[in-house]
């Protein structure tokens, strides 16, 4: 299978990684010939000087009238036969020639002139004059930044592209700016966002020690990447692909006959993971069922998967009858029936473990295949508990989602912001690993990633794009791969091969199983003997 840098599919999509590549080889191309020049540099001067001599002689001897040429040869030829006979007489001749041809062949074309031309600098000097209130105070005796003032000793380094528009800035700004205050850092970057053009994304990045702001615009992460099979070790999830300097790995992705690497974020869970368990939020479409979707699918390739669907819309049921989905429960009753089995489940594998550690022993082999509760939307059971005075079966997860990890089993929520204050405590508690997808302000994801977004939100945001952050770490962008409803009438043919090609074997017969309703199967019926 060939390996090329980008199929084109994706090179659409991710123009960053190839136009980043690119840019590197023509940069590196540039340097080459940069520095072959400048050494090569006399040797063009006096070769060029040889031949202006040479033409300014020849154009000697034409303008000599014919009758006067023969006396011209004589004297150049007594001349060459005098400096031949001097001592070091062809010696001080070449040297005289060269220094003659290094002088004529000096190049008289006037140098082009530095920096930007004038629109562009009329650009960085609006920019300049915009800061001037953020980055000057009365007091300062020597501002960096006055009205009137000169940027170019504070804009450093910029870029254009073609069509003249900002696309990487880098700002002094005096050591007395607050740049460790949010609130101080948010004006600054909403200012700077309105003058380099809205409509784009941007990343800031503070360099506090230096005083530095580097102002990059980002391209749109790609939207083209299909559910596949992603190489990963066992315990890793893929949530999605983020930029390319944001992750030190790459996952190989087909595209047909081509491959291509891409950087993803991998989430890794289990018993060592410190963030064992995942909260999605976002807005009604964005996109969160489809990442549990492609988190079952990657689950289900070493674990049991069960699902609860608050949101009741059958995008869940290609599962249903698939070897290791233990249940895809959509009515509250099944939720909560299938909720306890799995508290009852949890603690069943810790009291095994505890007891094989205490005997001295590995962990028994029924408590170590991976159980995966995933969650779509159970604040909708919530309601219903509270309307009927029924068990909450968030109630449920407390079990799970504190002492899931010892125990093998992984909680995935998804929700709703509008629905975030319905969330139970403990989900909030115990959810380190955190996805926020679709259109949110900054502030709706600092609040919930517990730091704010690395760039500044799209002007639209496909659905399945958002940031992810694993507990403390750094907030990543994130496009989940596209892994829609395969049984969706609106689910293009090959995105629905692809998440069909993915699916476990059938335990039950095709016959027998609906294809577009839901159908709930009880845990304690799908569960194996061996593991019940
Ligand atoms: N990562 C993605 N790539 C491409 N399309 C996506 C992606 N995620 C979602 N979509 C598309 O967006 C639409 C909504 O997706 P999805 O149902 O997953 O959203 P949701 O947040 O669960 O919304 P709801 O709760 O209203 O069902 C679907 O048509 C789906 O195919």
């Amino acid at each position: 299978m060939a390996r090329r840098p980008l199929p084109r599919i994706l090179s659409k999509d991710s123009a960053q990684l190839a136009r980043t590549q690119l840019a590197r080889s023509r940069e590196l191309a540039r340097t080459a010939a940069d520095s072959a020049t400048d050494v090569l540099h006399p040797l063009i001067t006096i070769s060029r000087g040889l031949r202006r001599l040479a033409l300014a002689g020849r154009a000697k001897v034409v303008a000599t009238p014919k009758d006067k040429r023969g006396p011209l040869l004589f004297l150049a030829a007594a001349v060459v036969m005098a400096v031949a006979l001097m001592p070091y007489g062809p010696l001080l001749a070449a040297v005289s020639l060269m220094v003659a041809a290094a002088w004529y062949g000096r190049d008289h074309a006037p140098a082009a002139p530095e920096g930007p031309d004038t629109a562009r600098a009329e650009r960085l000097q609006s920019l300049y004059e915009a800061l001037v209130p953020s980055f000057s105070t009365a007091d300062d005796p020597a501002p960096l930044y006055a009205h009137g003032g000169a940027w170019d000793a504070v804009l450093t380094e910029h870029e254009f592209d073609e069509s003249g528009r900002l696309e990487h800035v880098v700002i002094r700004y005096p050591a007395y700016f607050p740049d460790g205050d949010p609130e101080s850092r948010a004006r600054v970057e909403r200012l700077l966002t309105a003058k380099a053009g809205r409509g784009r994304e941007y990343r800031f990045a503070w360099e506090e020690e230096g005083n530095r702001l580097t102002l990059s615009v980002l391209a749109a992460l790609p939207t083209g990447i299909t559910a596949q099979h992603f190489v990963t070790a066992p315990g890793e999830t893929v949530l999605g692909f983020t930029d390319p300097d944001e992750v030190q790995r790459t996952l190989p992705l087909s595209y047909g006959e081509e491959t291509c690497d891409v950087p993803p974020v991998v989430w890794r869970t289990g018993s060592r993971s410190p963030e064992p368990h995942l909260l999605v939020m976002g807005q009604p479409g964005s996109g969160s069922s489809t990442l549990l979707r492609s988190i079952a699918l990657q689950a289900l390739r070493h674990g049991d998967v069960m699902i609860v669907d608050g949101g009741g819309t059958g995008e869940y049921s290609c599962l249903i009858g698939r070897e290791g989905v233990l249940a895809v429960e959509c009515a509250p009753a099944g939720a909560v029936s299938g909720l306890e089995w799995a508290a009852q489940e949890t603690e069943r594998r810790l009291l095994a473990v505890n007891q094989a550690r205490q005997a001295g022993g590995p962990p028994p082999e029924d408590t170590t295949r991976p159980l995966w509760v995933l969650l779509d939307r159970p604040t909708v059971f919530t309601h219903l508990a509270e309307a009927e005075h029924r068990t909450d079966p968030q109630a449920l997860l407390q079990v799970p989602l504190r002492h899931g990890r010892a125990a093998g089993v992984t909680v995935v929520v998804a929700e709703q912001f509008d629905s975030a204050d319905t969330l139970s405590e403990a989900i909030g508690q115990h959810t380190r690993a955190r996805v926020v997808l679709g259109p949110a302000s900054p502030q709706q994801v600092t609040a919930f990633l517990g730091a704010p977004p690395p760039t500044t939100p799209p002007d639209r945001t496909p659905p399945g794009r958002g940031y992810a952050r694993l507990g403390s770490g750094p907030v990543h962008r994130l496009q989940v791969p596209a892994t829609p409803d395969p049984y969706d009438e609106a689910t293009p043919e090959p995105e629905r091969k692809a998440v069909l090609s993915l699916l476990p074997e059938r335990t039950t017969p095709a016959e027998s199983e609906p294809t577009r309703s839901l159908e709930v199967v009880s845990p304690a019926d799908a569960v194996p003997a061996d593991r019940a």
